[in-house]
C-alpha cells in the first residue's frame, strides 16, 4: 500500500454490524474532520437498499442484487455513491473490524499481512468479521489504488487489568488467547470523547450501555475501559436482539451431549434464535415488542432489562461505585421505556430518572437530586473510524 496515498479530502467509513453496514463520509478541512453524510444498508429490509442522509437530503437507491453477493453490492453502491460524491476525492476508506484478538491493539493500514491476520480471527466473530473482510476484499478489487484502514472493536479494551480479562480455566488455554476481549470499543471510545465534551470529569466512574442489535456494557474510568460484559465472543454478556448473552456452559454440554445437537445447530441457536427473538418467540425489535399485548413480548423486555441492570451492578463492583450511567446505540438512544425499566432496578444505587427528560431523549435524564447521573449520548463509531484512518494516512 505504500505510496498509494492520494491528495483526496474525503474519508469513507464502513461499519459492518450484525445486520447493517453503516457508512460515513467525512471531509478533511485543515486540522478538522467534518462529518458530511451518513448512509446505511440494512439487510433486514426486503428488498434492501442503500440510504443516505446528506445534509438535509434523504436519498435512497435499491440495490437489486443478492444479499450474499458482496462484490455486486459494493460495485452497485459505489456507482450510486459516485453520483452523489466525487469519489476521486477519496483519500481513504476506514473499516470497522470487530475482532483484533491480541494481535491488534490499535488501528492498522490494510495490506496482505494484516488481512491474513484478520482472516485468522474470523471464526471468533462469525456474524461480523466475514462481512468486514468481504467488504475490504471487494473494495481492494474495485479500487486497488485506495488506502484502506482497519479499526478494531476489541482495541479499546486492551487497557483492562489482567484480572478482568481472564477466565477461570486452565492457564494454558488463556496463553493460547482464550480470554476476555470485549467489543463495541469504537462506540465506547466515541462515548469517552463525548463525556469529555460534556465536562464529565476524567475520574468519574462510568458504565456505558451500548444497546443496539448487539448489546454490551463497559465500565470506564480515566477515559479507558476497565471491564466489559462481552468477553471472548459477541454472544457474551446481556441478551441481545437474537443472541443469548452469557449462558451456563452446561447448557451447551447438555445440548451437544445428551440431546445430540450439532455445533452448527448450537451456533444458530446462540447467535440467531435467542435473545429478544427467542424469549418472545416472534420478534427481535424492541419497537415491536413494546407495542405488543402478548405476555411473551413483555417477558422478553423484562428479562432484557433485568439482565442489563444486573450487569451494571457487576460493573459497579469493578469500578468501586458509579457516578454516571450512559445509554447509547439504537435502543439506548431511542427507547425511554427500556431506560426507565433498567433504571428502576438501579434505584438502590441512588439513581432517579427525570421521566420528562427521559421521554424526550434528553442528554441528561436523571433528576438533579439523583446520586448517579444518567445520560443519553449518541454513539458515533464512524467518526472514530474516520479519525483513525486519517491518522494512518501519513504512514501510507
Ligand atoms: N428510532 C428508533 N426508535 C426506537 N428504537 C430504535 C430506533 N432505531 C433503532 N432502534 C432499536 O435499535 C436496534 C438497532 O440498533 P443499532 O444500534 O442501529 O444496531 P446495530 O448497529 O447493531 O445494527 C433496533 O433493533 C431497534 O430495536
Ligand atoms: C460486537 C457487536 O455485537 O456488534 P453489533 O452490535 O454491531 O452487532
Ligand atoms: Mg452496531
Amino acid at each position: 500500500m505504500s505510496g498509494a496515498a492520494t491528495a483526496g479530502d474525503l474519508i469513507l467509513t464502513f461499519n459492518a454490524g450484525s445486520s447493517t453496514v453503516k457508512m460515513g463520509f467525512h471531509q478533511i478541512a485543515g486540522e478538522h474532520l467534518h462529518p458530511v453524510a451518513q448512509g446505511v444498508i440494512d439487510f433486514r429490509d426486503d428488498p434492501f437498499e442503500i440510504r443516505l442522509k446528506h445534509g438535509d437530503r434523504h436519498l435512497s437507491c435499491p440495490l437489486e442484487v443478492g444479499e450474499q453477493d458482496g462484490d455486486a453490492i459494493l460495485s452497485r453502491a459505489f456507482d450510486w455513491l459516485g453520483d452523489q460524491f466525487d469519489l476521486t476525492r477519496l483519500a481513504a476508506i476506514g473499516h470497522r473490524v470487530v475482532h483484533g484478538g491480541d494481535q491488534f491493539t490499535g488501528p492498522v493500514l490494510i495490506g496482505d499481512d494484516s488481512l491474513t491476520r484478520m482472516r485468522s480471527l474470523a471464526a471468533l466473530a462469525p456474524l461480523h468479521q466475514p462481512q468486514s473482510l468481504r467488504l475490504i476484499e471487494a473494495t481492494r478489487a474495485l479500487r486497488p489504488d485506495l488506502v484502506q484502514t482497519a479499526s478494531f472493536d476489541t482495541a479499546f479494551h486492551a487497557s483492562q487489568q489482567p484480572l478482568a480479562r481472564r477466565f477461570a480455566i486452565p492457564r494454558a488455554l488463556h496463553d493460547q488467547g482464550i480470554m476476555r476481549y470485549g467489543f463495541h470499543g469504537l462506540s465506547y471510545q466515541s462515548i469517552s470523547r463525548s463525556l469529555t465534551r460534556h465536562a464529565v470529569p476524567q475520574q468519574a466512574r462510568v458504565v456505558a450501555a451500548h444497546l443496539g442489535s448487539g448489546c454490551s456494557l463497559c465500565a470506564m474510568q480515566g477515559g479507558v475501559s476497565q471491564d466489559s460484559s462481552m468477553g471472548f465472543s459477541t454472544i457474551d454478556g446481556v441478551p441481545m436482539a437474537t443472541r443469548s448473552g452469557a449462558l451456563d456452559p452446561g447448557v451447551i454440554l447438555h445440548l451437544t451431549g445428551q440431546m445430540g445437537w450439532s455445533m452448527a445447530q448450537v451456533e444458530a441457536m446462540l447467535y440467531h434464535q435467542s435473545g429478544l427473538l427467542g424469549v418472545s418467540g416472534f420478534e427481535a425489535d424492541t419497537r415491536e415488542l413494546l407495542e405488543s399485548p402478548l405476555p411473551e413480548a413483555a417477558e422478553a423486555i423484562e428479562l432484557f432489562c433485568f439482565r442489563i441492570a444486573g450487569e451494571v451492578a457487576r460493573l459497579v463492583t469493578t469500578l468501586g461505585g458509579l457516578d454516571v450511567l450512559v445509554f447509547t446505540a439504537g435502543i439506548g438512544e431511542n427507547q425511554p421505556r427500556i431506560r426507565s425499566l433498567v433504571s428502576d432496578r438501579l434505584a438502590w444505587l441512588g439513581l432517579r430518572l427525570d421521566e420528562g427528560a427521559n421521554a424526550a431523549n434528553a442528554t441528561r435524564i436523571s433528576r438533579a437530586t439523583s446520586r448517579v447521573a444518567a445520560m443519553v449520548i449518541p454513539t458515533d463509531e464512524e467518526s472514530v473510524i474516520a479519525q483513525e484512518a486519517w491518522g494512518l494516512l501519513a504512514l501510507a
